[in-house]
């Protein structure tokens, strides 16, 4: 049965998660140039390198170890490990494919100050709020497979100078970010008891999608 509450959370990205950006909408209609594009492979980096970083703060907040089994899984699917490279690399490679250069990507440099704004926002919770709070955080992950799965037809279909073998990071992470949601929906809705909670949780989840839209409205500035 769904609750009232996870109606609530459900909500919350359904009205303003990033799918409905300007900047993705344009992605998806094959309107973005070559240099748009990389703009954003670029400075979306800055956001895939600190994910790992923020699920570490979130794993130091956990007690049991059950729970930290679970959690500890999401830093691997970035960083690699057993057999499997990881989705840093795989976004570097994404990278690669529109014709950037590893070095430039990793050096952080032309990152946007308002993309580095955005991703310390997201960090920043991770560090300061509770698990109840960052685990909410993540549930944009609740929309993000089905965006996902968009942004590889348009790619495919308006994008065809980039190498198909850079999509391998969305491929991947469509079932990854399922699974992600899944399991922390359960967790927030088995924390979240009282109704103080449930508004912290919600609360979360709406600055978590404040700071994915901000990150596109820099890019979307970004000076030619
Ligand atoms: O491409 C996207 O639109 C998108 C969005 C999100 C998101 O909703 O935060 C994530 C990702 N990608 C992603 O690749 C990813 O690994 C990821 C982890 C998380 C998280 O909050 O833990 N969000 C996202």
């Amino acid at each position: 049965m769904v609750t009232t509450f996870e109606s609530e959370l459900r909500a919350v990205p359904e009205r303003r998660y990033h799918h409905r950006h300007p900047f993705n909408l344009r992605m998806h209609q094959g309107l973005l140039l070559p240099e748009e594009l990389r703009t954003w492979i670029l400075n979306r980096f800055h956001y895939q390198r600190h994910i790992p970083v923020k699920d570490a703060l979130i794993l130091a907040k956990l007690e049991d170890p059950a729970l930290r089994r679970l959690w500890i899984r999401r830093i691997t699917d970035h960083d690699g490990g057993d057999g499997d490279e990881g989705g840093i690399e795989r976004w570097l490679r994404l990278g690669e494919a529109a014709g950037l250069d590893r070095a430039d990507l990793l050096s952080g440099r032309g990152v946007l100050p308002g993309v580095r704004l955005a991703v310390d926002g997201y960090v920043n919770l991770c560090r300061h709020g509770t698990p109840l709070e960052a685990v909410a955080a993540s549930l944009t992950e609740l929309f993000a497979p089905d965006l996902m799965a968009t942004r590889i037809a348009a790619f495919e279909r308006h994008y065809t100078w980039i190498e198909p073998v850079g999509l391998a990071y969305f491929r991947t992470r469509v079932g990854q970010g399922r699974r992600d949601s899944d399991e922390a929906l359960s967790l927030v809705l088995s924390w979240a008891r009282t109704r103080a909670e449930q508004e912290a949780a919600i609360a979360a989840l709406s600055y978590k999608c404040e700071l994915l839209w901000t990150l596109l409205d820099a890019v979307e500035r970004a000076p030619a």
